[in-house]
């Protein structure tokens, strides 16, 4: 009949108006807990869950509704919005919605107030953020990173094991209430609109695996002459604790043990940032420049007055995994982090702010649109920019690495430090992002349950990164609780994917900015031609499926892994090179591989 177009997009209207409203009071409450973190905090957001989860409900039903009628007249984009809001999985009753909301918050606080205290002395008890962190990353000692390592998992695994076990069930009760096989199935349609996501990140990691593997073969070798065979076996997996990272999810953070040249000066920014005063406010001012020098929007007056950026010091229990929050009212953007002065706070500062450039960028959206294409584009955004700061080049025109100077064999060995620096980032990265979701996927379809929880997580760890427990696990550990993404029950994949296309990006933004020669060495930093490009792709938020987005940035419509490949093929040849007498790969079926190494 005449005007159901019309009547339809004045539903769309109200509806987002009402959810931009909705998800703005949702982030206030979310961040009042995880800026101060207390059970009066956690109940409000339970409060208002019970209030959203059944409007969300409503709305999906009526859009089922619209979807059903003569559908012919409606325009693509109200089809697809509708096709948006029917993604929902809210609980049906209200003590569902409580007893899920208790046990998330149950779990956060548990992970977010980890400590772990030295034996025989209570006073000195270390929180995961700075002190682990730094412990991980800077210790020699096998045994004092053992002890880190375990303690922190005997903190964060048995406490939440219970409680993410029940938190299970009312997860997949939820995707079932609402039409989906579970949760996993909700994830992988709900953030990429593709439920059949688990086959193409198989695929995608078979074709960068056997460079993780050379990767993996010149680290271990690394690690056999710095802690010897004693504990390090040459065809065997890598000890967990080794890498300089609590997960061992990535492997730059002993790139001292590991870089190509050693005594060649390195790109060591954290010296630099200390040595020329660098405040917190200085790094993220750096941060906006290179938005900004490529005609991207400064942050806002809000953002500046409404972040937290350092760790409170007045006893406030605060969530220190950093994050960035859309407010959902096109002015009030945040960044939570409890940044130290150093490199890697450096990188994810433009990580965050990577996060509020796309939030800004497609505020003028309908509220259902403003979302990544997919949930990898949102994580890509940051790092992108970060392939440029990274570079030596950039550096030192930030005037925090010396000139590289001219000597060509010098210039070499460089250029390999840094790459060997960025694989370790990267590259290291890739298996550990697969295998999270791979692991929950399967705890979502009842493969994984609570008999094998840690079973079936070192099965994956030892499968996948070729990493093996230093120490005896069992099924009393849950060793996944001591990840934040876990207990926090944040979704992975989107790393894993945001790892590959970020290359992609990257190739598209230099050739955009004209850049010629390796894209390793590119800096896009002052290219408006390439923001441009970069503005764009980012304007569109979920309004398009993600495939029609990669092509508006790239020319392609898929995940492309040729990219991360090219980029790191003068790496590929030194390793091969380097790992000629290596066994190249680990034993699988290492015995039993829970007794530890
Ligand atoms: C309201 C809300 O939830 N906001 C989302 C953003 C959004 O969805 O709008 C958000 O802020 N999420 C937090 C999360 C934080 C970090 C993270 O968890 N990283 C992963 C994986 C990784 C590891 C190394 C790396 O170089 C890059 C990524 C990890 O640390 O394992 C910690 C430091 C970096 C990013 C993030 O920013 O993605
Ligand atoms: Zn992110």
């Amino acid at each position: 009949d005449a005007g159901v177009e019309e009547k339809a997009e004045a539903w769309l209207k109200d509806y987002n108006t009402k959810l931009a409203v909705r998800s703005g009071i949702a982030c206030n409450l979310n961040w009042n807990y995880e800026t101060n973190i207390s059970n009066a905090n956690a109940k409000k957001i339970e409060n208002n869950q019970v209030e959203q989860a059944e409007w969300n409900r409503k709305k999906a039903q009526e859009a089922r509704e619209w979807l059903k009628k003569k559908t012919s007249k409606f325009s693509e984009d109200t089809l697809r919005q509708f096709k948006l809001i029917t993604m929902d999985a809210s609980l049906r009753d209200d003590a569902d919605v409580r007893r899920m909301s208790y046990l998330l918050s149950q779990m956060e606080s548990i992970y977010d107030k980890g400590k772990v205290c030295r034996p025989h002395s209570e006073a000195s008890c270390l929180p995961l953020e700075p002190d682990l962190v730094n412990l991980m990353m800077t210790s020699r000692d096998y045994d004092e990173l053992l002890w880190a390592w375990k303690s922190w998992r005997d903190v964060t695994g048995p406490p939440i094991r219970d409680l993410y076990r029940e938190f299970v069930v009312f997860q997949n009760k939820a995707a079932k209430e609402n039409g989906f096989a579970d949760m996993g199935e909700f994830w992988r349609i709900s953030n990429f609109e593709d439920k059949n996501l688990d086959k193409i990140v198989d695929g995608l990691f078979d074709q960068v695996k056997p460079l993780y593997q050379q990767l993996h073969a010149y680290v271990r070798r690394k690690l056999i002459n710095q802690y010897g065979e004693k504990y390090v076996s040459p065809t065997g997996p890598i000890p967990a604790h080794l890498l300089g990272n609590m997960w061992a999810q990535q492997w730059d953070l002993i790139l001292d043990l590991l870089q190509p040249y050693p005594n060649v000066p390195s790109v060591d920014v954290t010296s630099a940032l200390k040595k020329q005063n660098y405040t917190v406010q200085k790094m993220f001012k750096t941060a906006e420049a290179f938005f900004c020098s490529l005609g991207m929007d400064n942050m806002t007056k809000e953002f500046w007055e409404k972040s937290m950026v350092v760790k409170p010091t007045d006893g406030r229990e605060v969530q220190c995994h950093a994050s960035a929050e859309d407010f959902h009212n096109a002015s009030d953007y945040r960044i939570k982090m409890c940044t130290e002065i150093d490199y890697d706070n450096l990188y994810v500062i433009h990580h965050e702010m990577g996060h509020v450039q796309y939030y800004m960028q497609y505020s003028h959206q309908p509220d259902i649109y403003r979302n990544g294409a997919n949930a990898g584009f949102h994580e890509a955004v940051g790092d992108t920019i970060a392939l440029s700061v990274a570079t030596p080049e950039h550096l030192h025109k930030l005037k925090l690495l010396d000139d590289i100077g001219d000597d060509k064999e010098l210039r070499e060995k460089q250029d390999l430090n840094f790459l060997m620096k960025m694989a370790l980032q990267k590259l290291a990265f890739l298996p550990f992002g697969l295998l999270i979701d791979k692991w929950r996927w399967d705890v979502f379809r009842g493969h994984t349950n609570a008999s094998n929880y840690n079973q079936k997580w070192w099965d994956l760890r030892l499968r996948y990164q070729g990493i093996a427990p230093p120490v005896p696990r069992s099924e009393l550990d849950f060793d996944p609780g001591a990840k934040f993404h876990v207990p926090a029950n944040v979704p992975y994949i989107r790393y894993f994917v945001s790892f590959l296309i970020q290359f992609q990006f990257q190739r598209a933004l230099c050739d955009a900015a004209g850049h010629t020669g390796p894209i390793h060495h590119c800096d896009i930093y002052q290219s408006t031609a390439a923001g441009e490009k970069l503005k764009k792709m980012l304007s569109l938020g979920s309004s398009r499926p993600w495939p029609d987005a990669m092509e508006v940035l790239t020319g392609q419509r898929e995940i492309d892994p040729s990219a991360i490949l090219e980029y790191f093929k003068p790496l590929q040849d030194f390793l091969v090179k380097e790992n000629k007498n290596e066994i190249i790969g680990w034993e699988e079926n290492s015995e039993d591989l829970m007794a530890g190494l």
